[in-house]
């Protein structure tokens, strides 16, 4: 049976990316969106990283041994990966791909050189760059959270300035200054790209 609907043919869901240096308020903002756009799904990552305080596997992220990951690798189960300050990260392929066929959104908080891996598979993908006001208070946020030592703190700071550098991939940059105005700039990002048109 035909569907004659107008705007019927934009079922499939959209994939976002939201990256941005370590500390920038990527997870705050995440946060702060949930339960506003019910459509939006959040990709809950493999790491090789130890749990924070309060950080529960499954729901932040699905806590692997480096065997454990490598196998999840040489699978095929992941649709990128990356090595970040010495741990392994990367996002379960067959979650988004069944959240996008299912018509929802799907969000992959990741770092850029995953976010690079993504865009080469899902060129269509949405890319939103989150920005810190200024070096300083990025560092401040970081050392603020309490969950990271110096040598990390500064190799995470290292990392921030060159991915920076490679904003010019995204589509979206966003200054996270003010939570609320932040959230309220990626709503109008997920808003608009759904009032796309997209041939
Ligand atoms: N707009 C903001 N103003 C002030 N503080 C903020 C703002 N956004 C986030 N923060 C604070 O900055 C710290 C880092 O935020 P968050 O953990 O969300 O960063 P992140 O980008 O997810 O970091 P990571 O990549 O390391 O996981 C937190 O303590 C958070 O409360
Ligand atoms: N390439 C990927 N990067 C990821 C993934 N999940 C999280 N991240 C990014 O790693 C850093 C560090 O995270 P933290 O939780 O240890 O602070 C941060 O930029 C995350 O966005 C992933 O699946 N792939």
């Amino acid at each position: 049976m035909t569907n004659n609907k107008l705007g019927s043919n934009m079922a499939k869901g959209l994939l976002f990316v939201l990256s941005g240096p370590s500390g920038v308020g990527k997870g705050t903002v995440c946060t702060a969106l949930r339960g506003k756009l019910p459509k939006l799904v959040y990709s809950v990552s493999a790491t090789t990283r130890s749990p924070r305080a309060g950080e529960v596997d499954g729901v932040n992220y699905f806590f692997k041994t480096r065997e454990q990951f490598l196998d999840m690798m040489q699978n095929d189960e992941l649709l990128e990966h990356a090595e970040y300050v010495g741990n392994y990260y990367g996002t379960p392929r067959d979650f988004v791909e069944k959240t996008l066929q299912s018509g929802n959104d799907i969000i992959l908080e990741i770092e850029v050189q995953g976010a690079l891996q993504v865009k080469e598979k899902f060129p269509e993908g949405v890319f939103i760059f989150l920005l810190p006001p200024s070096l300083d208070e990025l560092k401040d946020r970081i050392v603020g959270r309490g969950t990271e030592s110096k040598a990390t703190i500064d190799h995470r700071m290292s990392v921030a300035v060159d991915e920076i550098g490679l904003m010019k991939h995204y589509d979206y940059a966003v200054v996270n200054d003010e939570i609320d105005c932040a959230c309220k700039r990626i709503e109008s990002i997920i808003v608009a790209e759904h009032c796309k048109v997209r041939q």
